[in-house]
């Protein structure tokens, strides 16, 4: 991956990778090119339709339709992934389980098996949910993002940034500073986003990059992953099986971009859920 990412003619330092992407390319542009709204049992879902109409009304190729479909599966699994992964792995194991899901609770209007939510709402007033969220990007997220030096500038400290140099500013680095964070800093305390004031350095928390290149997808995956806890909690009663601990895994730098991946598998035990009418089997979301 790492000679891929490159890009020094990876056609030929990373051969495998530039064959795969290209395959994938044409697979999504095929799959979007032959969709119409009107088809029976469509698999192609709202969000690729939507970009499919705006690129073809601004006369964009089908090829780079292919390429930003695939940049759109990128973001979702490198980095929502693992994000779901932790929100949850840590909503299990830690003592304000209780607390997100009676939140959890509160959000979903049910109408027999007919379930829905608004996200606002979810946004508002589940804050021990959002503060997991949080605190997961803060100790899992690992981007490296790197800017270019345009005039000479000193730091406070006397560092001397030379003008045409590379900096290199790997959020780890930053998130998992005790400076920052105190000497806590690798515990996974959803309290520290709770309080009534944020009470740390302004440039300790950017799981999302700043700036002009900050991620434009970090409104949508915010709603998609807390989205994604709710119908889970709701209608499952999950689990961490017996002897499975969930710790924060020791740093280990990558020159990656993305949520770090778990060492291990996670065990838990899963039930469907029956409340008085409401049975998760027959249940149905609307979003
Ligand atoms: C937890 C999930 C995510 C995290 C932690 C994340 C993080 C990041 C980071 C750190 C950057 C680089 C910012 C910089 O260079 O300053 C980035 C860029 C980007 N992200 Fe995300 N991202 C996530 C999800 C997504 C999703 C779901 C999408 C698509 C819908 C997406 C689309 C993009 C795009 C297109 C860029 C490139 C922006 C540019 O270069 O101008 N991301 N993301």
């Amino acid at each position: 991956m790492s000679p891929f990412l490159l890009n020094f003619f990876p056609k030929y330092t990373a051969p495998e990778a530039f064959e795969a992407r290209e395959r994938l390319v044409d697979v999504l542009k095929g799959c979007i090119a032959d969709t119409h709204d009107d088809d029976e049992g469509d698999q192609v879902n709202v969000i690729s339709r939507k970009r499919r109409d705006i690129s073809t009304k601004h006369s964009l190729s089908g090829d780079y339709l292919g390429r930003s479909e695939l940049e759109l599966l990128n973001g979702l699994l490198s980095n929502t992934v693992p994000a779901v992964f932790w929100m949850l792995a840590h909503t299990l194991a830690g003592s304000f389980f209780g607390s997100i899901k009676e939140e959890v609770g509160r959000s979903v209007q049910a109408e027999g098996n007919r379930l829905q939510f608004d996200i606002g709402q979810v946004r508002a007033q589940c804050p021990t949910l959002v503060a997991t969220y949080q605190e997961s990007l803060r100790l899992y997220a690992s981007s490296a993002r790197a800017y270019k030096v345009v005039q000479d500038f000193e730091l406070m400290d006397g560092c001397l940034l030379k003008k045409g140099s590379l900096v290199y500013v790997p959020t780890e680095t930053i998130h998992r500073n005790p400076k920052n964070w105190g000497p806590d800093v690798l515990e996974f305390k959803p309290e520290r986003w709770m309080k009534s004031e944020y009470d740390h350095h302004p440039g300790s928390y950017a799981p999302f990059g700043v700036g002009s290149s900050i991620c434009p997808g970090r409104h949508f995956v915010f709603d998609m992953i807390l989205g994604s806890l709710v119908v889970l909690l709701y209608s499952l009663d999950i689990e961490l099986a017996p002897g499975t601990a969930v710790g924060v895994p020791k740093t280990r730098l990558k020159v990656m971009s993305g949520v770090r991946l778990p060492v291990h598998d996670l065990d838990v035990v899963l039930k469907r859920k029956t409340l008085g009418e409401y049975n998760s089997e027959r249940a149905k979301w609307a979003f």
